[in-house]
């Protein structure tokens, strides 16, 4: 199997910043870096800048502030064959809600040139190759979606939240998958997720991510080794490591809306619609 990039798939992020039009929000000074063949989670409430984050390393948006490095590349001067993005605009696709068959939308991103992954997923994420696009549920088309996005063999993943539509057991064998991938091939993933339920011994490394900067990350080790004492399973102790963090972070922020809080009463702010895709000064993927 050939691959486009024979770099090792590290990424690189130095003094990275990046700032929305309204000058308020984005990503500020980020430092980070993750090793081949690493499963990084990045973890922060909503808001944080995951988001902006995988998507600088993707090389969307326009360019940012700082260094970007993904297998030696920068995204916003090379082509970052290799790098496969996941995320909301993919999800969002209109393809597949219409009368199309699984088969033929997996030949048409290639599952043709890659007849054992394209098999493999279709087993792991159980999918039936005879489904109509439109006559699926939501979280049959996501197992699809899956399917299609990860059959040509990336060297980066770079996966926001895509999997809440899966049921449990899917999930846990979609993650087993990821995780076998990194183990049997030089590739790398950073997977933005708030759910927690069975990812124990996934990720290799941690990113805590707050207000658009990176609080702390390093190896997973790292974090579970400072609880070492609490009591509970690996899964619960990352949960307990995360819900510490948010917890933290809520405390330092405050609730969002109080500083519309007047003597008049409550203004709510009706937030930015940057988050559902719709906004405009922004350039498209
Ligand atoms: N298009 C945009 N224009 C202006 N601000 C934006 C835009 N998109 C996101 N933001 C702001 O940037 C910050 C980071 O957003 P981002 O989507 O990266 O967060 P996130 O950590 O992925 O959140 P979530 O967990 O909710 O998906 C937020 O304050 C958000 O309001």
């Amino acid at each position: 199997m050939a691959f486009p990039n024979p770099s090792p798939p590290d990424i690189t992020v130095t003094n990275l910043t990046y700032t929305f039009q309204d000058h308020a929000t984005g990503i500020h000074d980020i430092s980070l870096s993750v090793p081949p063949r690493s499963r990084t989670l990045l973890i922060g409430a909503n808001g944080a800048g995951k988001t902006t984050l995988l998507r600088l390393l993707a090389g969307k948006r326009l360019a940012p502030r700082g260094g970007i490095s993904v297998s030696g590349l920068d995204p916003f001067k090379d082509g970052l064959e290799g790098v496969t993005y996941l995320g909301l605009e993919w999800v969002l696709n209109p393809i597949v809600r219409t009368d199309i068959g699984v088969a033929e939308l997996l030949s048409s991103v290639g599952g043709d040139a890659y007849p054992d992954r394209r098999d493999e997923l279709v087993g792991v994420l159980d999918i039936d190759v005879s489904w109509r696009m439109h006559a699926v549920s939501d979280g049959e088309r996501r197992r699809v979606q899956l399917a299609m996005g990860l059959v040509r063999p990336w060297t980066v993943l770079l996966l926001d939240e895509i999997t809440v539509d899966l049921d449990v057991l899917s999930r846990a064998e979609f993650l087993g998958w990821l995780k076998r991938e990194t183990e049997v091939r030089e590739c790398t993933i950073v997977y933005a997720t708030h759910i927690l339920d069975n990812l124990a011994g996934w990720p290799t490394h941690l990113v805590h991510m707050h207000l658009g900067t990176v609080r702390e990350w390093g190896p997973t080790g790292k974090f579970l080794d400072e609880t070492a004492g609490a009591v509970g399973s690996g899964n619960s102790r990352l949960g307990e490591i995360v819900l510490g963090w948010l917890r933290e972070d809520l405390k330092d922020r405050g609730p969002r809306n109080q500083k519309k809080m007047g003597t008049e009463g409550l203004t709510y702010s009706t937030g930015g619609l940057g988050g559902y895709g719709l906004e405009s000064s922004e350039p498209r993927p």
